[in-house]
């Protein structure tokens, strides 16, 4: 994926906001990658941008469609990613259906996914009857479950506790590890970013610019505490740290 020069400017009858200026970047494939800024800097704006969601004012964004049978992108949001009037299964066949699998598919690959997730037992449950984590679980695996070319992410585990947030954090890896589907996630916590990426590109407060963009060199499967326990850790977050304080 191809970020070329994406530039956003939101017009009122008032005012303008600049909230990007001329981002650049690539996403190789396979590759994950996370986006970390001060609040504002317009992280969710370029994500909708690469979801197609709303145009740039100048600048593109090129997603190569290997598959023409997989959608180019399926999203992961804080909250309300999930449908509240279907079950956690009719959530995660959702995406299967709109692309006509067949049901004996649709069952294998729903079944996969709620099992990677935990959520087997929770198949016929409705999302209002789930708590917050299992509720964000459901919406990992209906991204998933589609396998688009690129699966965006926008702060998925924010509203979690922390606890929660690091086994969610651990799960979605998991999943990566075995799909290996290109990602974009967008987070406020350095940590997160680290722990998660193959890339950390770090924005500027608005309008948001490449401040830096900085390889993750931790092999995986990757376990939080040897993270964190590592140099290379250490290192990156001082640095991302220093990056966004100046
Ligand atoms: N539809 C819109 N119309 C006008 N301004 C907008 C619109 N959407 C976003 N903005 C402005 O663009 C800037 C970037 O917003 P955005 O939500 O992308 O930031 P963010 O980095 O995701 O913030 P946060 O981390 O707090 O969620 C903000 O100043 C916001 O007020």
């Amino acid at each position: 994926m191809l970020v070329e020069k994406v530039t956003k400017i939101f017009y009122s009858r008032k005012k303008e906001v600049a909230a990007l200026k001329d981002i650049g970047f690539t996403v190789l494939k396979n590759e994950f990658v996370t986006i970390v800024g001060p609040s504002g800097c317009g992280k969710t704006t370029l994500l909708r941008i690469i979801a197609g969601l709303i145009p740039p004012t100048r600048g593109e964004v090129k997603i190569i469609r290997e598959d023409p049978e997989k959608p180019l992108n399926a999203m992961v949001f804080q909250e309300q990613s999930v449908f509240p009037w279907l079950t956690v299964y009719e959530n995660v066949e959702f995406g299967l259906k709109l692309r006509k699998l067949p049901k004996k598919l649709r069952q294998e690959k729903v079944e996969y996914y709620l099992k990677v997730t935990g959520l087997l037992d929770f198949a016929r449950s409705y999302p209002k009857e789930l708590s917050g984590g299992m509720k964000q679980r459901v919406a990992v695996a209906r991204a998933f479950a589609v396998e688009p070319e690129v699966l965006l992410l926008d702060e998925p585990f924010g509203a979690l506790d922390e606890q929660t947030r690091h086994v969610l954090q651990q799960e979605l890896l998991k999943i990566w590890d075995e799909k290996k589907i290109t990602s974009l996630f967008i987070t406020h916590s350095i940590d997160e970013a680290i722990f998660l990426g193959d890339k950390v590109l770090v924005l500027s407060a608005r309008p948001g610019r490449v401040k830096a963009i900085l390889e993750v060199n931790l092999p995986r499967p990757r376990d939080l505490i040897a993270v964190r326990k590592s140099d290379e850790y250490k290192v990156l977050f001082e640095k991302i740290f220093t990056c966004l304080r100046s």
